[in-house]
């Protein structure tokens, strides 16, 4: 048939869709028509919404509210798109939003937006025992003979024009044994009032009343996009909707100060904070900002909650901490520098002229590692004079620096800042500590009433400081969500050293949901020595104990000779996984300079692949590329680590200090370890067998 054929085609189907809706709607003004309790125009909506009703929704009409003495709830619809507290109005008015209230007739009514919230959270209580997040029970109101489509918070208005194709495009939450669950659940929590005369399940279709008038306010044309739309977006992952019990209290916890989420890699500790930032942007009227260390994740996590939680995903930033600390500088006018380059250089002159032929290099003759004292020992915490560094515990440092070798650093350091401030530039230290002076000097300065920092681990003192400076100890306020073994940089700090207290404020998960067991097992060999005290103070084995939810998986370790068959081996089991694999796909790779090694690999190979930098968390035809620390907070269902087990470039070389050589050897475990824990079904282990030192 040719492009005429199929669209003459396609034109027939939708003109013959569209004919079986007008029928189901005449069958449902019939089936509402015995709906006492309701007005004309309430009918109308219902037999709208018991279109629904054949497309596997659950219409519950005239319901008690149950902890009031004789209020009703209009309807309750669950089906494939979540639950909905429906309000029906039907006014003589139209109804409009002026700055933020419902209006209608010169008056204003949110008196009726209150009420219908606190329906909704009767109703997401209700569903708390079936471990339904909160994400998935939402506020609608239905104006009788109205077109409308607007928002009030979380309260949707629509018209009855709009209401049957916005919900048949709501994307898919509930299957259909989950909205039988759902609807016989709450069908028992809100009884019917007697006088309810209409079947709550699904009537068969007929058509008894022949001549109903052809319905304007019936937008059949609406609903049959609306089903394409839903049915080419995929639906969203279970785990989206249901979560689990312990998951699910912590999303709705009330906290009366700063609050601490740890728990081993894949045990939701993503899926409560992004449920919790939801949560609470229902709740609050400011806004929630959302950190991690890693610039890549907040674009991905952004995407999830939009998908999730598309009514208050707007009232959420989502940002990694050193960019939102420079717009926060730029928004109060507050002038900064940033430049690597240029910061860069000055620590490499300071190293000529304060660090060669010093004492440090007896320690470590690679200047890296004072580098990096510089930046997370000495600037990260915020020290600014040699009596705070000359007695400082140096966290996750092993090795222990004496009084003169604490004075060679701190000339180097002070080299380094004057050769920086001599240049004009800051570094990311500079930035942070610049948005915390100026936070705490100008405290109520941003509109966050909540604060959910992800990979805590990761962010340094002086971060953490500016997170809890912009919402201090206030309830619900600061969230630290993180996990201590997955730290992939050096250094670290006790949150009691912060002035941030979470006594009695913290929760550990311990069902990992992601990884197959084996794979768990070879990931948790890599650092099972490895204890380590997480940011709280608690000491922590580098074994711990996790229940698995996951069923089976396969770890494949290959050993080659050379690069070449080893890269040739990664390609083959590339190829193996197939096209349709590659978007759940990713190779990951220690460094960024491997990661461009690998990357002309692919592309030589006619593999397509996209870097982690590019990944936003929406689906993408390729394999995955990127390092180790870029793939924090991610996961996969395959897994490739190439020459996983390379030696490390920096800090094994002759003269390096038993302490520093041990650090750096678990600096890569957690790096790898974390590594190998993105990935949920197989990976994939590269060897090459180099000769003993090479
Ligand atoms: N209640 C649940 N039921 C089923 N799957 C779940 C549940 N909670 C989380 N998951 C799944 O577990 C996986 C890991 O979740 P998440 O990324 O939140 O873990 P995490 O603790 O943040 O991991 P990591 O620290 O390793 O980054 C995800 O695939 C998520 O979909």
């Amino acid at each position: 048939m040719g492009a005429g054929g199929s669209a003459w085609k396609r034109a027939q189907e939708a003109r013959q869709y569209e004919r079986e809706l007008r029928e189901q709607l005449r069958a449902a003004q019939w089936e509402v028509r015995n709906w006492e309790a309701a007005s004309e125009g309430e009918r109308q909506v219902a037999a709208k919404l018991q279109v629904l009703t054949r497309r596997g929704w659950r219409l519950l009409l005239d319901r008690r509210w149950p902890g009031t003495r004789a209020a009703n709830v209009d309807m309750l619809l669950v089906g494939p798109g979540g639950v909905f507290v429906i309000d029906v109005k039907n006014w003589r008015h139209a109804p409009g939003t002026a700055g933020g209230h419902l209006t209608a007739g010169g008056r204003t009514h949110d008196g009726e937006i209150g009420k219908l919230l606190r329906m909704t959270r009767t109703a997401e209580n209700a569903v708390t025992g079936l471990n339904l997040s909160p994400v998935a029970v939402q506020p609608l109101m239905v104006f009788a003979g109205r077109s409308v489509n607007a928002a009030l918070g979380t309260v949707r208005l629509l018209g009855e024009r709009e209401v049957t194709p916005a919900l048949v495009a709501e994307r898919t939450r509930l299957r259909p044994a989950d909205v039988r669950a759902v609807a016989d659940h709450l069908e028992r929590a809100f009884p019917a009032y007697e006088s309810t005369a209409v079947p709550s399940r699904p009537a068969p279709a007929r058509a008894p009343a022949p001549d109903a008038p052809d319905d304007v306010l019936f937008d059949a044309e609406g609903i049959r996009n609306a089903a394409l739309e839903a049915a080419r977006s995929a639906p969203i992952e279970q785990w989206m909707t249901f979560l689990h019990p312990e998951q699910l209290a912590l999303v709705r916890r009330n906290w009366s100060g700063p609050a601490r989420v740890s728990g081993p890699a894949g045990t939701g500790k993503t899926v409560v904070a992004l449920h919790r930032a939801a949560y609470l942007a229902a709740r609050t009227p400011g806004r929630i900002l959302y950190v991690t260390y890693a610039n890549n994740l907040p674009r991905v996590q952004g995407t999830f909650l939009r998908t999730m939680a598309p009514a208050v995903a707007d009232r959420v930033d989502f940002s990694s901490l050193h960019a939102w600390a420079g717009q926060f500088l730029r928004d109060r006018g507050i002038a900064s520098r940033l430049d690597p380059g240029k910061t860069e250089n000055a620590f490499s002159w300071a190293w000529k002229s304060h660090g060669r032929g010093t004492i440090l290099e007896t320690l470590d003759p690679v200047p890296g590692y004072w580098q990096e004292e510089i930046d997370y020992v000495i600037k990260g915490r915020g020290i600014t004079t040699f009596e705070e560094y000359a007695s400082l515990r140096r966290w996750r440092r092993r090795t222990n620096l004496r009084r003169p070798h604490r004075e060679a650093v701190w000339a180097l350091y002070e080299g380094y800042e004057r050769n920086r401030i001599g240049t004009g530039v800051h570094d990311f230290n500079d930035i942070l500590a610049l948005a915390l002076d100026e936070a705490l000097a100008h405290p109520g300065a941003t509109p966050y009433t909540s604060v959910v920092a992800d990979e805590v681990q990761d962010l340094t003192f002086v971060g953490v400081r500016l997170l809890h400076a912009l919402v201090g100890d206030a309830d619900n306020g600061l969230l630290l969500v993180g996990d201590g073994q997955q730290a992939v940089y050096p250094g670290g700090f006790r949150l009691s050293d912060a002035g941030i207290d979470v006594r009695g404020r913290g929760q550990v998960l311990r069902t990992n949901y992601r990884n197959a067991k084996e794979i768990l097992d070879a990931a948790l060999a890599v650092v099972a020595d490895d204890s380590f005290d997480d940011i709280d103070g608690t000491p922590t084995a580098g074994r711990r104990d996790v229940d698995l939810a996951y069923g089976d998986g396969r770890v494949t370790r290959f050993t080659a000779p050379t690069r070449a068959e080893h890269d040739a081996a990664l390609l083959a089991a590339l190829r193996e996984l197939g096209p349709v694999a590659w978007p759940d796909t990713a190779v990951l790779c220690r460094t960024g300079t491997e990661r461009e090694r690998y990357r002309r690999l692919l592309t030589r190979a006619g593999i397509p692949a996209i870097t982690l930098e590019q990944y936003d968390g929406r689906p993408v035809p390729g394999v995955k590329l990127g390092s180790y620390h870029r793939a924090k907070g991610l996961e996969f269902k395959h897994v490739h680590l190439p020459d996983h087990d390379a030696p490390a470039a920096a800090g094994q070389g002759d003269g390096t200090d038993d302490g520093v050589a041990r650090e750096r050897r678990e600096l890569h475990r957690s790096q790898l370890f974390v590594a190998m824990t993105r990935a949920r079904d197989t990976l994939w282990l590269g060897t090459v067998s180099r000769p003993q030192g090479g």
